[in-house]
């Protein structure tokens, strides 16, 4: 799905109301009514309301919610911040449709806010997409002031102060939101992991924006969304053999690292492959066979580090490599041989994003249109460069991936997915338990699995990042966050596969 600038929010909302033929005013209360659906099923009218609105469409909902919201019996105190500037039209028209009951404050000077109850919660109605400049002087005390003293705070459509789709300037005050309710889609800003302290947890509630804007905008953002996944995964067929699912080559696991190469064997293995191969240091021999009876082994003739490229790789649809190898100057040959001579896709992870990072050789050897990156951001940091701001981080993402032709899965809380066209998704799946040792391990099993099993490179990425994600929110509906461990995921597989091919 795709994610819109501010201008183009703009657009969407002003292309709903011609396509439709309604008022703008309509469209404010169709927005009005939708958060309030979100907040009844999240607060109940004992709970006071504290609602702040600004002086532009964002400050008209606050005011449509605060009418809303009194017609169920919430108890509303109404704010409306203004330091004199001009307030716009369908704010006017709400302002005139508040009921009596509701009688607005106003708020022109710091000195005017009042101590909020124990137990309210506030709404940030103050600025949404349309905010131009950073947040400053009035605005800036009554959001620094409700920073500090709100017990809970829900943002209409965005925290106020924050800029929708690029860095907002360190001047700027910004919400510190617990709930973020966007309209239609969520905005670019919410992906970022600088900005968790601004848009809490966020949600998104449909206003009927055009379809028609929607099919046809211009996006290089997007985040994925469960039906679009479903839509990937292939079924099995009834005449179908092991041969029919690829065949996958994992390099993984060094002295003292085996526990990588289980972790991403076993996950490839549930990932669907038909048939997988590791090749391992000697030392690793008796530990995957037995911890991985379903794969079969080929050792290295270096005991402890990867050291061989396998003569023939004919018979393999898929290398994953990386978990656990190491840095050592054998296993940077290996791979130095490795990119330069083989024409399958491949996924490389940990150590082999680092000993790549450390050669401009080894970058320059990189087959194009082939590999799958999968750094954290230290390894991004390492491969790619380090940058100012996330903002920044996206855009030297997606350059390195243009110019190398390759995939790159940045991992993180929402992990982006880079594709050499410029494009970049954003996952919905996981949680913070999963920031625990061995994912990533994990991840790259389920990746070459699908890569052997014949999914398009960036058909794996999206499928396989996103599966990833739900096991491990699976795994948590059973272990928890605190105590869920790489090999949860793993367990939790079948049923994220299942619950996709079933939703
Ligand atoms: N369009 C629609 O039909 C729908 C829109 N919807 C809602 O409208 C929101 C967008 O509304 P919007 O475009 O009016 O902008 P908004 O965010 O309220 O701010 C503009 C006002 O703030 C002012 N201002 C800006 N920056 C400032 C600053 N730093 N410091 C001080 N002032 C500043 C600016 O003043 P100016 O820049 O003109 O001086 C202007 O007065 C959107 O997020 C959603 O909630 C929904 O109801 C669905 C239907
Ligand atoms: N807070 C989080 N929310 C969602 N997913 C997370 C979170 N933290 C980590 N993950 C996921 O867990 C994995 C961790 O990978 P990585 O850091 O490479 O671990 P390791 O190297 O120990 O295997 C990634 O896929 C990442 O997206
Ligand atoms: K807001």
């Amino acid at each position: 799905m795709k994610i819109l600038s501010a201008p183009q929010t703009r657009e969407a909302d002003a292309q709903t109301i011609s396509e439709e033929k309604i008022a703008s005013e309509e469209l404010m209360e169709r927005a009005a009514r939708a958060f309030v659906g979100w907040f009844e099923n999240k607060f109940t009218p004992e709970c006071p309301v504290c609602i702040f609105s600004g002086p532009g469409n964002n400050g008209g909902d606050g005011l449509a919610v605060a009418r809303l919201l009194h017609q169920r019996l919430f108890d509303v105190q109404l704010y409306l911040v203004n330091d004199g500037g001009q307030t716009s039209p369908d704010f006017q028209l709400n302002l005139e449709r508040l009921p009596h009951e509701v009688p607005p404050h106003d708020i022109t000077s710091k000195d005017h806010l009042l101590a909020i109850p124990d137990k309210a919660c506030v709404i940030d109605a103050l600025f949404g997409t349309g905010l131009s400049r950073p947040v400053t002087g009035l605005y800036a005390d009554v959001i620094n002031w409700l920073n500090e003293y709100s017990p809970c705070t829900v943002a209409i459509d965005i925290p106020s102060g924050l800029y929708t789709d690029k860095q907002t300037p360190a001047e700027g005050a910004i919400v510190q939101a617990h709930h973020t309710v966007s309209f239609e889609l969520p905005k670019l800003a919410f992906f970022l992991p600088q900005h968790e302290q601004y848009v809490g947890e966020w949600h998104t509630v449909p206003i009927g924006l055009s379809p028609a804007y929607l099919a046809e905008a211009k996006s290089n953002f997007q985040y994925v969304t469960q039906k679009e996944m479903q839509g990937l995964l292939k079924p099995r067929t009834k005449f179908s053999h092991k041969g029919t699912y690829g065949h996958a080559l994992l390099l993984c696991g060094g002295y003292g690292k085996m526990g990588a190469a289980v972790l991403a064997a076993r996950a490839c293995l549930r990932g669907g492959v038909g048939l997988l191969t590791v090749q391992t240091p000697a030392i690793g021999y008796d530990v995957l066979q037995t911890a991985v009876p379903e794969a079969m082994l080929i050792p290295d003739n270096n005991r402890k580090h990867l050291s061989r490229l396998l003569e023939s790789m004919e018979k393999y649809d898929a290398i994953g490599i990386g978990p656990g190898i190491g840095t050592e100057r054998l296993t940077k040959t290996l791979l130095g041989q490795l990119l330069a001579t083989t024409d399958l896709p491949l996924v490389i992870d940990a150590d082999a994003i680092n000993l790549i990072a450390s050669s401009e050789k080894l970058k320059a050897q990189l087959p194009k249109g082939k590999v799958i990156f999968t750094p954290h951001p230290k390894e991004f940091e390492r491969l790619v460069c380090k940058s100012n701001n996330e903002y920044e981080r996206l855009e030297e993402l997606r350059e390195f991936c243009r110019v190398y032709q390759c995939y790159m899965v940045l991992k993180g809380s929402h992990s982006a997915i880079a594709t050499p066209e410029g494009d970049i998704y954003f996952n919905t799946t996981g949680n913070a338990g999963m920031a625990t040792g061995g994912t990533g391990d994990v991840l790259t099993g389920i990746l070459t699995a699908l890569v052997a099993q014949g999914y398009t490179l960036k058909e794996a990425c999206l499928l396989g990042v996103y599966l990833h994600g739900l096991a491990g929110d699976l795994a948590k509906g059973t272990v928890g966050e605190i105590a869920l461990i790489a090999s949860d995921v793993i367990q939790h597989l079948p049923q994220a596969f299942q619950q996709l091919r079933r939703s």
